[in-house]
């Protein structure tokens, strides 16, 4: 998952397309990139690191023009090199600067094609390079100097008829404006906003509505599943459902842990769904085990702190910060290699003595992935001197690879692959492990939005919802891992 941000404003926006970046970055931390258009140019700046250290005032200087896209990225294709950075940029036809999140499954088959059918040359191995280069090549083909909506949303339907997977993109197309679209399963994010000033109306569009709030645009509406939006350099906005009769998906893992608890996302509140989730996860523990003894519900922060909270209450049991958190260390999850992780979880948390001691205590995260974050913590508590450590999860068991923009690509490394419930509490070290269920968890969501019915719980259930193609997971596993990614590192 990758945060991206598009703004036509009346007024340069390279500042916004930054400080929406700065709100967007728990979704992707290895690099950050804007794009604006100056009159006939486009200006263009990335680089690896966090927003706040890829611009400096210069940079931002270079970067006039009141139409832009901004990109901070998690990669799940390709390497995570300066030249996999986004926005990505294309000169033919027009110009187009693009950002994506999400990821493809059908990458080699469309590498292939642009390159033999479509004589288009990619130069990296990302994903979204291929993406650009399919617009592109959509675009072209439409024949026409002076683009409509019409062209360009033609062109967007057909790269639905050639893309597969998860993808919410943001393009400059240079002269024309801002194109937007998602996926016809609307498996990532994007939200659409609007600022009226006393020069004209402002439009944007981003990964979550957090980055609407600080910048004072109205949320509008989330972009429909197989959307597509395009506001004109004027600031005229059309749009047009360009996929139609796929089933909409979203992505469950966003209201679990990628999304800021202060985002809307699909019209459902992230934060009430974290909370609803520790109501019902309340309710199983009360249910396998009446007389819990539970003395206190201790979130491991950030992301559980939520859930924790309703958790706790639900239990009647008070909720205690047991673990400090480094607010100088970004998210370890979303770190490229195990060894960072697992460096950096010590670093990060840091447990309060006091409320561990002589205590059966209940620790409380938003997920397990790979069991990093759970087997450093249940030690911690142990050495802090608690009685008994339970530990609850407000999702289910993460057992399959996530293929749509989430880097969890080799089953082998999920801690809970292959593992029953039991095995996954011995090897993460606890004397009592409870999951969420996945139906709990589906109506913790579904209940902010009657009209949700399906979601991609792909890494809980292994149900893809564009489904895979035979041997597609196992090369996922061989080309992604993390072995495979130190060994692409040390070359
Ligand atoms: O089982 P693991 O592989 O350790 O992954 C799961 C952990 O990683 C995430 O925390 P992270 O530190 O990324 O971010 P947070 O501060 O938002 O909770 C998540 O909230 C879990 O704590
Ligand atoms: N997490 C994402 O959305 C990644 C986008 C794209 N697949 C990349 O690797 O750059
Ligand atoms: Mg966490």
């Amino acid at each position: 998952m990758c945060g991206i941000i598009g703004i036509v404003g009346t007024h340069g926006v390279a500042p916004a397309l930054y400080d929406a970046l700065t709100v967007l970055q728990h979704r992707g931390q290895d690099a950050a990139g804007i794009a604006t258009v100056d009159g006939a140019r486009l200006r263009l700046h990335k680089g690896n690191g966090l927003v706040r250290d890829v611009f400096r005032q210069e940079d931002m200087l270079k970067l006039p023009g009141h139409i832009g896209i901004g990109h901070c990225r998690y990669p799940t294709a390709g390497s995570d090199q300066v030249d996999e950075a986004q926005p990505f940029y294309v000169n033919s036809p027009y110009g187009i600067a693009f950002a994506h999140n999400g990821n493809l499954i059908n990458t080699q088959q469309l590498r292939r094609e642009v390159f033999e059918d479509d004589r288009r040359h990619i130069n990296t191995d990302s994903d979204s390079e291929i993406l650009l280069n399919l617009l592109a090549h959509e675009l072209q083909i439409q024949e026409r100097m002076a683009l409509t909506p019409d062209h360009i949303f033609k062109a967007v339907a057909g790269v639905h008829a050639r893309a597969r997977g998860g993808y919410a993109c943001v393009a400059l197309v240079l002269g024309f404006g801002l194109l937007a679209f998602r996926d016809p399963h609307g498996i990532r994010p994007l939200v659409l906003g609007e600022r009226v000033t006393p020069e004209g109306r402002e439009y944007a569009v981003a990964s979550e509505s957090v980055a609407l709030d600080i910048l004072g645009f109205q949320r509008l509406r989330d972009i429909a599943p197989g959307e597509a939006v395009f506001v004109t350099m004027n600031g005229q906005l059309h749009a047009r459902r360009c996929a139609e009769g796929a089933v909409h998906a979203p992505c469950i893992f966003e209201y679990v842990y990628l999304a800021r608890p202060d985002s809307m996302m699909e019209d459902v509140s992230v934060y009430k769904a974290r909370l609803r989730m520790g109501e019902k996860l309340a309710a199983k523990i009360r249910r396998l085990r009446p007389q819990h003894g539970i003395d206190a519900v201790i979130p491991i922060p950030d992301t559980a702190r939520t859930a924790a909270s309703t958790l706790a209450q639900e239990l009647g049991v008070p909720m205690r910060e047991g673990f400090v958190k480094n607010r100088y260390i970004g998210r370890t999850f979303i770190m490229p290699g195990q060894g960072e992780r697992k460096k950096s979880v010590r670093r990060k948390l840091n447990a309060i003595g006091l409320e561990f001691r002589n205590k059966t205590v209940l620790l409380v995260d938003d997920s397990i992935v790979r069991g990093t974050t759970s087997k450093q913590i249940i030690q911690m508590a142990r050495e802090a001197g608690a009685r008994q450590v339970y530990f609850a999860s407000a999702a289910p068991p993460v057992r399959f690879p996530n293929v749509y923009g989430i880097d969890m690509p080799a089953a082998s490394e999920l801690v809970a692959h292959g593992r029953s419930e039991e095995e996954v509490q011995a090897e993460i070290g606890a004397d009592w492990l409870v999951y969420q269920d996945l139906d709990d968890l589906i109506a913790a969501v579904a209940e902010g939005n009657d009209k949700l019915k399906h979601f991609d719980t792909s890494c809980f259930s292994g149900e893809y919802v564009t489904g895979v193609e035979d041997g597609y997971l196992a090369q996922l596993e061989f080309l992604r891992s993390d072995e495979a990614k130190a060994k692409r590192r040390s070359a």
